[in-house]
């Protein structure tokens, strides 16, 4: 391990507060701001705001040895810290351009409470250009004598594995104008005994969205497939694993489903689509990755719609997940919200369960009684839907659930079980890419 560092972190998010914990355990001495105040007093009891496998014990423990402590105001991480991480929210505008809001009130603070040099590092997801312009507007708004260099560090972790992820990079991304600040960049993150690639502001930048954009083409691709093969007696299963076969393609993010969601991927294209408008590029295929993604979960609502010709008035479906991933509660763009909010437009009536996103779930679903038990979401409903693939899902006892259903009805949008299995046990089954 390296000498330890002084690293502030604003933004106590997912990014946020795992890589303040994180830093944390390595050993740098973390100060981690986030202007939500009922956040920051949770944390202070050692509560987490978010769901996130081994985060508060990681949270408590730093916190009790005094590594890591939790703050409203950013000038007690500009007084205390040489490096400064930036993790605040840059989510969707409307017309899919970037909200840039949080990222400009963070460097307006950082400006006004620093009385020496800052390394600023934006680790929030942004269009290629911020680094040049928030460096810029920290230069003017400084006070005299006092230096900064903005530094982009995009971040590839993902929900659910976070904390895994960063303890485990691929690769750490550090694009910098200043060699000595992406130096101690490097130095500050060499604990994490990653593969580093050095670059410039603005490909460090694009490499984040170039990374989301493929993860989300692949997926788009796999389930564009998975149509095809639902059309000539396929099953996207075996092609996918066939496919993945080929080193140069790879088994991961081919599997098929009701499509991508969460905060990340759905935003992080629909920006892609924005900043290559912007200078004037029609990115096709990006355009048709947002499209199909769109569409997969309309197919899957006409499937379960086809089944009950047409009429889905008077029928109880039990949606079974409804975080956009498992092992998270996060619930942004959630396909489940989308598809629920269809299939109550085509007046079925909703149960839904989730292990853990229940709480967060029950303001965006009002109406939607929200189980913690999977059988109790079954107990005669007229079909179960598969969304979100928990291991509570896929490890259900089939006997009980086909006992509570009303009718053995199962549409698996994220084909957790064994089409042929299911049969054999007397379902109606449904998956995505299945002949
Ligand atoms: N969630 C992910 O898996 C993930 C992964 C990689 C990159 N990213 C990117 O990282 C960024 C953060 O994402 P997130 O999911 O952690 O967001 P989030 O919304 O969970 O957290 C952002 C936090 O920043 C706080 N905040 C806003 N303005 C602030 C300010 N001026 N000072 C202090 N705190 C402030 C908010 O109160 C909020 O708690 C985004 O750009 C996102 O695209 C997210
Ligand atoms: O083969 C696959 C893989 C994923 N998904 C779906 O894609 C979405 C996103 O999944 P995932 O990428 O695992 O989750 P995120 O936590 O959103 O992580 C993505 O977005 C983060 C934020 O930018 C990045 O840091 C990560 O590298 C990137 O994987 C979810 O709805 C998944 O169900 C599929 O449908 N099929």
């Amino acid at each position: 391990m390296g000498e330890p560092i002084a690293v502030g972190v604003l933004g106590a998010g997912y990014v946020g507060l795992v890589s303040a914990a994180c830093f944390a355990e390595v050993g740098h001495r973390v100060v981690c701001v986030d202007r939500d105040e009922r956040k920051i007093a949770a944390l202070r009891r050692g509560e987490m705001p978010i769901y996130e496998a081994g985060l508060e014990d990681l949270v408590r423990r730093n916190a009790a040895a005094g590594r890591l402590t939790f703050e409203t105001e950013t000038a007690a991480a500009a007084s205390a810290c040489e490096l400064l991480f930036v993790a605040v929210g840059t989510p969707s505008l409307d017309n899919g351009d970037v909200d840039m809001s949080q990222i400009k009130s963070a460097m307006e603070a950082i400006a006004e409470s620093s009385a020496d040099d800052k390394i600023v590092v934006i680790k929030s997801t942004v269009p290629v250009g911020t680094g040049a312009m928030a460096e810029a507007l920290l230069r003017s708004k400084a006070r005299s004598g006092v230096r900064f260099d903005v530094v982009s560090n995009p971040e590839f972790l993902r929900e659910g594995s976070a904390v895994h992820d960063t303890f485990h990079m691929d690769r750490i991304v550090i694009g910098a104008a200043s060699p000595a600040a992406g130096e101690r960049l490097r130095e500050a993150l060499a604990p994490f005994d990653a593969p580093v690639l050095m670059t410039n502001r603005e490909s460090a930048e694009l490499i984040k969205y170039a990374s989301n954009s493929f993860l989300a083409t692949k997926i788009s691709f796999i389930n564009e497939m998975a149509n095809l093969c639902e059309k000539v007696g396929a099953d996207i299963g075996m092609v996918a694993q066939g496919m993945g076969m080929d080193k140069r393609i790879g088994p991961s993010f081919l599997n098929a489903g009701i499509g991508y969601g969460g905060f990340c991927l759905p935003k992080d294209t629909r920006a892609q689509l924005f900043i290559a408008e912007n200078v004037d590029y029609d990115f096709k295929i990006m355009r048709a990755v947002v499209e199909v993604n769109q569409l997969q979960r309309q197919r899957f609502v006409r499937k379960v719609r086809a089944a009950f010709d047409g009429e889905l008035a008077g029928k109880t479906l039990a949606v079974m997940g409804l975080s956009f991933k498992p092992n998270t509660d996060d619930l942004r763009d959630a396909p489940s919200l989308d598809i629920i909010a269809m299939l109550r437009q085509y007046g079925a009536s909703i149960r839904a369960y989730d292990p853990v996103s229940g709480p967060k779930a029950a303001k965006l679903l009002p109406g939607v009684p929200i189980a913690d038990d999977p059988y109790e979401a079954l107990r005669d409903a007229d079909a179960m839907l598969v969304v979100t693939e928990w291991a509570q899902v896929k490890t259900l006892d089939l006997d009980r659930a086909k006992a509570a259903l009303r009718r053995p009805l199962v549409f698996d949008g994220r084909n957790v079980f064994d089409a042929a299995a299911m049969r054999a046990q007397g379902f109606r089954y449904f998956g995505i890419g299945k002949s």
